[in-house]
This record gives C-alpha cells, sequence and structure tokens, in this order.
C-alpha cells in the first residue's frame, strides 16, 4: 500500500524532474557550433546557407592580430541587417577576444550597439570568477533594452579547471539580476593542451580528466557541455568517432571549424532509432510498474530505477530535434 502510494508520488513528479533536467538552455540545441573567421564576408555569409546549430562569428583565434579591427567591423555590418532566415531556428554569436586583451571591451561594445543583437556572445580563456564580474559589469552597461543574450563560457586552462565551479556558480549568481543567461561550457582542449604541455594523441587520453570534468560540472550547473574541436577536418570518419566518445561522455555538442564537419556531428548528437525504441520502452514500462507501486524492475535484462529512466528521458527530449 505504501509503495503504492510512494510510486503515485513519484509519477506526479516527473514532469518536475522534467523541467529540471531541460532547463531552457537545452531548448535551444548546439549540437554544432561552427566558428566564422569575422574578417572574412564570404565565409560568414557562407554560414547562412549551412544547416547548422550555432554560428560563431569569431573575433579571437581565427583572426590574424592585424586583422582584429577588420573583424570586429565586419561582424558589426552583419548585425545591422536583419539576422538571415533559415528553415530551421539557429543560434547567431559573437566569440570576443579574451579579456586579458586589449581588444575584448570595443569587440563586445561592437556587437552589442549594432541594430540586431546577437543571441550569444562566447567568451575565451576565462580563468577566474572575477573575469564574470568584469564581463558582467560591461554587458550591464552596454545592453539598453530589456532582454537577455546568451554567455558561453570557455574554460581552456589548468587555472580555469582549478576554479571551474566558483566560475560557474558566480555566472549563475550574477545573471540573475544581470543582462546574460549562461548557457553553455566550451572545453578549449587546443590551448588547455598549450597551457598544462600536454602532446595530443589520437584517443585524447592525456586530457580525459579535464574533459570529464567539463561534463560533470557544467551538469551539475544544467548547462549544455560543448566538446573540443577535431581540427584534422578531412578526416571525417574519425571525426565521428570523437563525436560519439565525447556523447557517450554526456556531452551535448561539438565545434566546428569546417561546413564538412557540421552534418557529422549534428548526426552523431542525434540519438539513433535503437537508442529511441529502447528509451521509449523503458519509459513506457517506467510508467506501468511506478503504477504497481514498484521502484526498480527489469526491462532488457538489466535493473532499471530512477537514474536509468532520467537518462531514457534525455534520449526521447534529444530525439525530437529530428525532423
Ligand atoms: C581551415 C580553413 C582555413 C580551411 O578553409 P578553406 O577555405 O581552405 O577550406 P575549403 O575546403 O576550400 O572551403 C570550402 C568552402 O567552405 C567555406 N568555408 C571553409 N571554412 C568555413 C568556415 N569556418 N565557415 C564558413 N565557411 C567556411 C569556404 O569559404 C569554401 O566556400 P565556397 O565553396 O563557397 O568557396 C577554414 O575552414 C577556417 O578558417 N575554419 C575556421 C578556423 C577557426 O575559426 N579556428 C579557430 C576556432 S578553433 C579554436 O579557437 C580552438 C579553441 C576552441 O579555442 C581551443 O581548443 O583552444
Ligand atoms: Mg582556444
Amino acid at each position: 500500500m505504501i509503495s503504492q502510494i510512494l510510486g503515485k508520488v513519484l509519477l506526479k513528479s516527473i514532469p518536475e524532474f522534467q523541467n529540471k533536467i531541460f532547463s531552457r538552455s537545452y531548448n535551444v540545441p548546439r549540437r554544432a557550433l561552427m566558428y566564422v573567421p569575422g574578417d572574412d564576408p564570404k565565409k560568414i555569409n557562407k554560414s547562412f546557407t549551412l544547416d547548422v546549430d550555432c554560428i560563431a562569428l569569431d573575433c579571437e583565434d581565427g583572426v590574424a592580430i592585424n586583422r582584429k579591427v577588420d573583424a570586429r567591423s565586419t561582424i558589426r555590418l552583419f548585425l545591422e541587417k536583419p539576422k538571415p532566415q533559415k528553415t530551421t531556428n539557429y543560434d547567431l554569436g559573437v566569440r570576443i577576444n579574451a579579456l586579458d586583451t586589449e581588444y575584448w571591451q570595443e569587440d563586445l561594445k561592437s556587437c552589442l550597439t549594432a541594430e540586431n543583437l546577437p543571441d550569444t556572445v562566447l567568451v575565451p580563456k576565462i580563468e577566474t570568477p572575477e573575469t564574470i564580474k568584469m564581463f558582467s559589469e560591461e554587458i550591464n552597461k552596454l545592453i539598453k533594452q530589456d532582454k537577455k543574450i546568451n554567455l558561453i563560457i570557455y574554460i581552456e586552462s589548468a587555472k580555469a579547471f582549478i576554479n571551474l565551479t566558483e566560475i560557474c556558480k558566480t555566472a549563475q549568481d550574477l545573471s540573475k539580476q544581470g543582462k546574460f543567461t549562461p548557457v553553455s561550457l566550451v572545453f578549449g582542449s587546443d590551448d588547455f593542451c598549450a597551457n598544462i604541455g600536454a602532446t595530443r594523441t589520437e584517443d585524447s587520453t592525456e586530457i580525459l580528466y579535464a574533459r570529464q570534468k567539463l561534463v560533470l560540472t557544467a551538469k551539475a550547473f544544467n548547462l549544455q557541455a560543448i566538446d573540443m574541436v577535431y581540427i584534422k577536418y578531412k578526416d571525417l570518419e574519425s571525426l565521428k568517432l570523437q563525436c560519439e566518445q565525447g556523447m557517450r561522455m554526456g556531452y551535448t555538442g561539438k565545434q566546428v571549424i569546417h561546413p564538412s564537419q557540421v552534418p557529422v556531428v549534428q548526426q552523431a548528437f542525434l540519438p539513433n532509432e535503437n537508442q529511441i525504441n529502447w528509451a521509449k520502452g523503458l519509459l513506457d514500462s517506467f510508467r506501468t510498474h511506478q503504477k504497481e507501486g514498484k521502484g526498480a524492475f527489469t526491462y532488457k535484462g538489466s535493473m532499471i530505477d530512477m537514474p536509468t529512466m532520467k537518462q531514457a528521458e534525455n534520449i526521447v527530449k534529444l530525439a525530437k530535434l529530428k525532423t
């Protein structure tokens, strides 16, 4: 009897779980986050023709030092025009230069005072909570409209990993009253390797701890986790394997540098038919067993309880992006 009552209570709380797991940030898919050098109008125009979840017009490392001003002004010209419409919705962002450079304030001012705000600002090389405070103060001064933009935080150094929890907590706290909403953490693996002096290998074991720590922390703060760049952009087979590895670890998307990588990544970050059928079957079975007051049960030979149910919910939610 008691177990039946408990079962009903748990069943009622399923939507609550859904809300917790799929916060607003999860509703905007960021499977592929594609960099487009901000000083190259041809590539920017090309990006608007691609079916890509997320475009990052770059002022940072994809742009030569002597082209920083060109990148800023080219991006500004694009933001003066309405956001180009595509058949599917997409996120248009600007990656500014890091906050320890002479460029970042002008980058931010230039894109946030344009006729149309970008959806997202991507901030590289965040290392401390103080950097988030600096960003927050600046953005609150610049955005006059009653609007918030998304913030994507880059974690790319040993110091950043040591401070990761405090960085996320500060971003979350300051966003409550501020003009931004933190939505994702990005693993900047190339800068990270340079920072710690790691030598790259094909299976990336040398950065496994950091790669896992980023997912773990992102999920603790209900943020998306965006995996490392695969720089051998002509090798699509290895890219696919690295995507699948990242997805199994809990990453929700991956950074991309070339158009040919986009479909591979976006496909890889969707569940396949077998996974969807498994998840739907499990959720049906879960509901039936809850009504009967059984918290744990067997499905396709495995013990299922609430955590596995939540994983199945993740899969079904992602599958809805398949159109
Ligand atoms: C590798 C490159 C030079 C080869 O560029 P290409 O023009 O030689 O290549 P292609 O194969 O000839 O290009 C085919 C077509 O695609 C276009 N195209 C090609 N790439 C892009 C692009 N990104 N966006 C939009 N369009 C693109 C290109 O313009 C051409 O268009 P067309 O057929 O109409 O003539 C080029 O792909 C590129 O510039 N990619 C972006 C590089 C970049 O932004 N790097 C920095 C990001 S990674 C990073 O920062 C690290 C991180 C996170 O911080 C950390 O781990 O620490
Ligand atoms: Mg970087």
